[in-house]
């Protein structure tokens, strides 16, 4: 494999094979080095082989191997002649993250921290294959596929101001529920208003440093404001969904993907009805995941109010999707393409001026969500131009895993991580004592390191950096 350094944080490797494109990643120098970078590397060159991708196959600095794509990698394929894979969405189809700020400070919370956390946990359903009080019929659930996050609200699981702060509002189209097996709607059925396992997690943070005193202000925050981020998807419904396309694919489309590099790359040209079908009932997993998740804003609402008051403010500034595929317009080479851009692992970075930006942020641009692990920070970041032009409006969607899990399980100590946290005064409670050693700080990259590389080559702009006060964990 050859790598070739275009400038301090830009790789290339160069097509080769049956490469159509070239691969283009983004991240420094230690990484380049790194055994583990060099497997995602071989998944990125391989989706570069994929029919109608165009200009370049991408990395983002938190990329690591995934299942056939690789995690922080960004694809984009033309929708005539190009491809929709589940395996460049993930089976978590949308799963993504939403930033809460609240009127509190941490002179507010300080001496409070257990209480509020306990109150999460107790309002919070999470945990391998946790259930809700929401169980919903065929008929209850078509409508949450069709209406996705307007239909919590319409539910009395949320707020109507927060429409607009949820990418593309909490509701995207075509969603046509009858491309939706029947083992996806029998899994989806108790699952709404769900943390689910391992990396997802609701976390109590407090903004720590800003860098942009402006846009700080625009949304809100100064040093000591508590804000508050939850990480979830779409369950087992959307899990179903890509096991259910993932198998319609291989079985019939075999001629069409007779000679992948990986089978996991298995997917269907878009415009053929079985591409048309994935990716409608993708985005009734999408519609699932934006009604999950702002169901549990409400549901940690609640939690601040027992512990603070009815009358605590807990207002959403954004919620992201970073597990997804989207039919979106760019210019590439001087020309306006409509593309199939996959972000497996990435976060969309829209630009000020954006249409797809809702009016409240468009002088801005559209807020980014970056999560980094339970001891360490997270950032509010928003989205440019830059990334507009070069990375089909994509950045960083976290921190990256370095440590898989079942060697986080032989490195690490349960003790020893609850220990770390609790010299850090942050309050955990985890459903499961293995998850907290698979999800321990140590796990994930530097998150520092990768926020600094997207705001140095200009594809986001960091705003606040926030740090862990209290994590649930599922
Ligand atoms: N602030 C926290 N960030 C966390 C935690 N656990 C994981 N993470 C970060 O989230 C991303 C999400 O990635 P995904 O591909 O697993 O969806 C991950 O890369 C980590 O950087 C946490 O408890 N708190
Ligand atoms: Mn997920
Ligand atoms: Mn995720």
């Amino acid at each position: 494999m050859k790598i070739e350094r275009l400038d301090k944080y830009i790789w290339k490797i160069p097509k080769e094979g049956d490469m159509k494109v070239d691969a283009i990643i983004f991240t420094d120098a230690e990484s380049v080095n790194d055994p583990q970078f060099r497997e995602a590397m071989k998944q990125l060159m391989n989706v570069a082989t994929l029919p109608g991708i165009v200009k370049y196959a991408l990395a983002m600095p938190d990329i690591h191997w995934g299942y056939g794509f690789p995690i922080g990698g960004v694809a984009a394929f033309d929708v005539k002649e190009g491809i929709i894979s589940p395996g460049g969405v993930g089976f978590d189809i949308n799963c993504g993250v939403r930033l809460m700020k609240t009127d509190l400070t941490y002179e507010d919370v300080k001496d409070r921290m257990r209480s509020l956390v306990e109150a999460i946990y107790e309002f919070v359903p999470a945990g391998v294959g946790s259930t809700g009080d929401i169980v919903l019929g065929k008929k209850g659930l078509r409508k949450v596929l069709v209406e996705g996050a307007e239909w919590a609200v319409k539910s009395g699981y949320g707020l109507e101001e927060d429409l607009e702060r949820i990418e593309d509002g909490g509701k995207i189209h075509p969603a046509d529920p009858s491309y939706v097996s029947e083992e996806a709607f029998e899994r989806g059925s108790d699952e709404l208003g769900t943390l689910g396992a391992g990396n997802h997690f609701v976390e109590v943070q407090m903004v720590q440093e800003i860098y942009d005193e402006e846009l700080a202000e625009f949304f809100g925050l100064e040093i000591g404001t508590i804000t508050v981020m939850i990480h979830s998807g779409s369950r087992g419904f959307g899990h179903q969904v890509a096991t259910d396309y993932i198998r319609l694919m291989r079985d019939n489309l075999k001629e069409h993907n007779k000679n992948l590099p990986d089978k996991q790359l298995i997917n269907a040209p878009f415009e053929h009805p079985l591409g048309q079908a994935y990716y409608s009932a993708m985005n009734c997993a999408a519609n699932y995941a934006f009604a999950n998740r702002e169901i549990l804003g409400h549901l940690v609402r609640k939690a601040f109010w027992k512990v603070f008051g009815r009358d605590t403010r807990v207002d959403l500034i954004y919620d992201v999707a970073h597990n997804i595929a989207k039919v979106e317009e760019y210019e590439v080479d001087g020309k306006r393409r409509k593309l199939v851009v996959h972000r497996k692992g990435a976060t969309r970075s829209l630009g000020p001026g954006s249409e797809k930006v809702p009016s409240i942020y468009r002088e801005v641009g559209q807020p980014v969500i970056i999560p980094g692990d339970m001891g360490t920070a997270s950032y509010l970041l928003v989205g440019t131009k830059k990334a507009e032009e070069k990375t089909f409006g994509s950045t960083a969607h976290g921190a990256g895993r370095v440590l898989g899990r079942s060697a986080a399980l032989k490195k690490l100590d349960y003790r020893e991580v609850l220990d770390e946290l609790a010299e850090k005064n942050i309050v955990v409670m985890s459903k499961s004592k293995k998850t907290l050693v698979e999800e321990a700080p140590e796990v994930y990259k530097d998150v520092d390191r990768v926020v600094q590389i997207v705001h140095e080559i200009g594809i986001s702009r960091k705003v606040a950096r926030m740090i862990p006060l209290g994590v649930v964990k599922g």
